[in-house]
């Protein structure tokens, strides 16, 4: 009897602070929610008597930043992580240090496909990121960001977990205010051969946000800009990899015409810190994840050739449609709300990529 009444009261307590975080959201310039209960979770996740782990669902875990985040998440001892991936892009090697421990799990599984595990929360990671992959077939990339961000939310909505999509930088298309603020909507081709992926992901923000206004899920949006760093597909097309990966094979370094485009690179620790800090905090997003130094392909070019082979050739290649010429995020927002900016400059980065490339290679170090 005393059971039951201690968890009415605690799940009392619990509901009411939930209508009180929702008031307080609109109250102070947030987006508004309905008045709609929340979603119930299990008991059990609110009982005295039972102290869980926080259960995390990382989407697309076995990828370049999501396996970068599983061990971010893993340090914690309170974390049990749970990844869901295809292995289109991702793989299991990334994760090979996690396989057989207690609080991990690797589930092969397509995020199209609805998916029930009972979780806190969930990092929506999974799609290919590399414009080749991507565009190589993208009837399956739109249904990922479509159809697999309505899976997830729709889990959240079940287990009443927390929810953050790692939507893009590429949002804002080829853009025409420079640097790219949240509030900025962006230049996007609806009909370009890149739109699966940039609208994909446009539709998946404005997914979250219906679920959040119409069912009260708690969701956080990332605007994820280019982001590099150790265990980026070597082949992945991709123009940090690629310049990488060409130097360290003596192979002439392709920069895509015109050259003078820009882009801001973030090493991923960076950006897994960021990610974290806002699933933790009280901000929907959406919020640009990124770092504003900005570089045209060709001063990228010239940086990995002075660091890494300075014998190596630039030459100018053919580029691919709808390119954004120019790309930096205003992290303004990342600064105030969440105390998070990046730490680590291109230049410290590079290093720390060529290393794991080397490996990767088997290419050893000229001295
Ligand atoms: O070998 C190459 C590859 C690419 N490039 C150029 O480098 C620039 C960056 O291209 P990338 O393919 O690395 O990445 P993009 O900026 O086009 O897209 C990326 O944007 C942000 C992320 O969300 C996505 O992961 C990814 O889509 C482009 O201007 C491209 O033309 C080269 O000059 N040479």
């Amino acid at each position: 009897m005393g059971l039951i009444f201690q968890l009415g009261e605690t799940l009392f307590a619990f509901f009411g602070l939930r209508s009180e975080q929702m008031a307080n959201n609109s109250s102070n310039g947030e987006h508004q929610t309905t008045k709609k209960p929340p979603p119930t979770p299990s008991p059990l996740r609110f009982s005295k008597f039972f102290q869980p782990n926080m259960r995390i669902l990382v989407t697309g875990g076995a990828g370049f930043i999501g396996s970068h985040l599983v061990d971010k998440l893993m340090e914690n001892e309170k974390n049990e992580v749970i990844v869901a991936d295809n292995y289109f892009t991702g793989s299991k090697d990334n994760l090979q240090k996690w396989i057989g421990h207690p609080r991990f799990e690797l589930i092969r599984h397509d995020v199209t496909e609805p998916l029930l595990v009972e979780v806190d929360q969930i990092y929506h990671l999974a799609c290919p990121a590399s414009p080749i992959f991507y565009k190589y077939n993208p009837v399956k990339t739109i249904k990922t960001n479509v159809i697999g961000t309505l899976n997830m939310l729709g889990l959240a909505k079940r287990v009443g977990a927390r929810i953050l999509l790692t939507s893009t930088s590429e949002v804002y298309g080829d853009p025409l205010v420079h640097p790219q603020p949240e509030s900025y909507w962006g230049n996007v081709n609806p009909i370009g051969v890149r739109s699966c992926y940039d609208e994909g992901k446009r539709v998946a923000e404005t997914l979250m946000f219906d679920y959040h206004r119409q069912h009260g899920i708690e969701i956080r949006i990332a605007r994820i800009f280019n982001t590099y760093g150790p265990r980026m597909n070597i082949d992945d097309g991709r123009v940090v990899s690629n310049f990488i990966a060409q130097a360290l094979r003596d192979e002439p370094l392709t920069v895509q015409h015109p050259g003078t485009q820009t882009r801001s690179f973030c090493y991923v620790s960076d950006m897994v810190n960021g990610l974290i800090k806002l699933m933790e905090g009280e901000h929907t997003g959406p919020i640009n994840i990124g770092n504003p130094g900005e570089f045209t392909m060709i001063e990228l070019a010239e940086t990995v050739k002075e660091l890494i082979n300075p014998k190596v050739e630039i030459k100018m290649v053919e580029n691919t449609p709808d390119d954004p010429r120019q790309r930096k995020p205003d992290i303004t927002k990342a600064k105030e709300l969440l105390g998070w900016e990046p730490k680590i400059k291109l230049r410290d980065g590079l290093p720390l990529m060529e290393e794991d490339f080397r490996l990767r290679l088997g290419v050893s170090k000229k001295i």
